[in-house]
């Protein structure tokens, strides 16, 4: 028994040069409102700063990074949280839903529309050649933004309460992602990005 067959089917959403999966409510035991709740109320969450040429900026989100190893981009060394029983349920999930093993993830609180996270490719060489990542959404729904880097052509998906968007394939290599603020009044956010790190 091969035990990471998926046993919720994605819909693939038609990409060039790149994978995208969607299910539109990940299937958990406790409601999406619930779970938002606790990952806001339990969440070691930090306000990070990073370095973008040579600047130090405090990151426009709160994030926490669980998992067995270090993580690193724009200069930042996330030290690793372990595992909440609440995470483990979540990753499993995904897991489930997309057929892949999961040992760490990032997770981001976008707490009103002032709050993004800029274009960007996660293609740390960690995540091997071709990253699976499956990116958990609870709350408001935020338009999540896609852009690839040599046709330039753009795709908007709204990512909303309770959905998994799967990435995969040549994705990160080809595009770039990221969330746009917005002066919409939204509510508050959390999105979870379940990676594995080699
Ligand atoms: O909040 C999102 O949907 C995007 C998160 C993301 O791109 C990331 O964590 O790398
Ligand atoms: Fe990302």
């Amino acid at each position: 028994m091969d035990l990471f067959a998926p046993d919720t089917a994605l819909t693939p959403i038609p990409l060039r040069d790149g994978e995208l999966g969607w299910l539109a409510q990940l299937p958990l035991p406790w409601p999406n409102e619930v779970v938002l709740a606790r990952l806001i109320a339990e969440t070691a969450w930090r306000e990070e700063t990073v370095v973008v040429y040579g600047k130090r900026h405090l990151q426009p989100r709160l994030s926490a990074w669980h998992g067995d190893k270090a993580y690193r981009y724009s200069g930042l060394s996330l030290a690793p949280l372990p595992f909440t029983p609440l995470l483990d349920t979540i990753r499993l999930a995904a897991e489930n839903a997309t057929g892949r093993p999961y040992n760490s993830v990032l997770l981001n609180y976008y707490r009103d529309g002032r709050d993004s996270m800029g274009m960007h490719s996660d293609d740390e060489p960690e995540l091997g050649p071709a990253p699976a990542i499956a990116s958990v959404s609870f709350g408001a729904t935020r338009t999540f933004s896609l852009r690839h880097k040599a046709t330039k052509e753009t795709l908007k998906l709204p990512l909303t309460d309770g959905s998994l968007l799967f990435m995969g394939g040549a994705m990160q290599a080809n595009w770039m992602h990221g969330i746009n603020k917005t002066a919409r009044p939204v509510g508050a956010r959390v999105n979870l990005t379940f990676r594995n790190i080699e």
